[in-house]
């Protein structure tokens, strides 16, 4: 399949913020939180729909955009906190704390997300569901990430 770099650079965005669900799940270990924390994400979207309009996008677009963004990143809090479950034990990692470090960097992405979804929407490819399959097969380091990244991206080809 050929390389769609604009395509690739929003994915590494995603994966980016994917990644940090690892953090946020182990806080949530030690701390006996809920995944789910709806102001948060109340706070989120509304911050996300704020930006949009700076990126010439269409506030609706970013908003499901964001909303994708954090369904993957629960999807894989819940994964990883069952798997922890089974294992009766969390991996000794380093812990960071989920107010004042983890989310701050969550923050700090929406603008590299923000700026790559622009870029992508501009030019979207032909055949943007067939793209983005070949793209997120080569991606995925893991099936569970695989699945991830499918939900994160799950309207990214739906452009209007
Ligand atoms: C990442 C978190 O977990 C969930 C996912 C969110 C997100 O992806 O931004 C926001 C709130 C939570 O429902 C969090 O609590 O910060």
């Amino acid at each position: 399949a050929t390389i769609t770099p604009t395509l690739d650079q929003l994915l590494t965005s995603i994966d980016r913020r994917l990644d940090l669900a690892e953090a946020v799940a182990l806080h949530k270990w030690d701390h006996q939180q809920p995944v789910q924390a709806s102001a948060r994400e109340h706070q989120v979207l509304v911050s996300a729909r704020q930006a949009a309009v700076a990126h010439h996008l269409d506030p609706a677009r970013v908003e499901a955009f964001f909303a994708d963004q954090i369904e993957a990143n629960k999807l894989l809090q819940y994964h990883l906190l069952d798997t922890w479950h089974r294992a009766r034990q969390a991996p000794a990692l380093p812990r960071r704390d989920l107010a004042n470090e983890v989310r701050p960097e969550l923050d700090l992405l929406q603008e590299q997300l923000l700026s790559a979804l622009a870029r992508f929407d501009q030019t979207p490819p032909d055949n943007c569901a067939n793209h983005l399959a070949d793209a997120l097969q080569h991606r995925a380091e893991d099936s569970t990430r695989h699945l991830a990244l499918v939900r994160a991206s799950a309207q990214l080809c739906k452009l209007r």
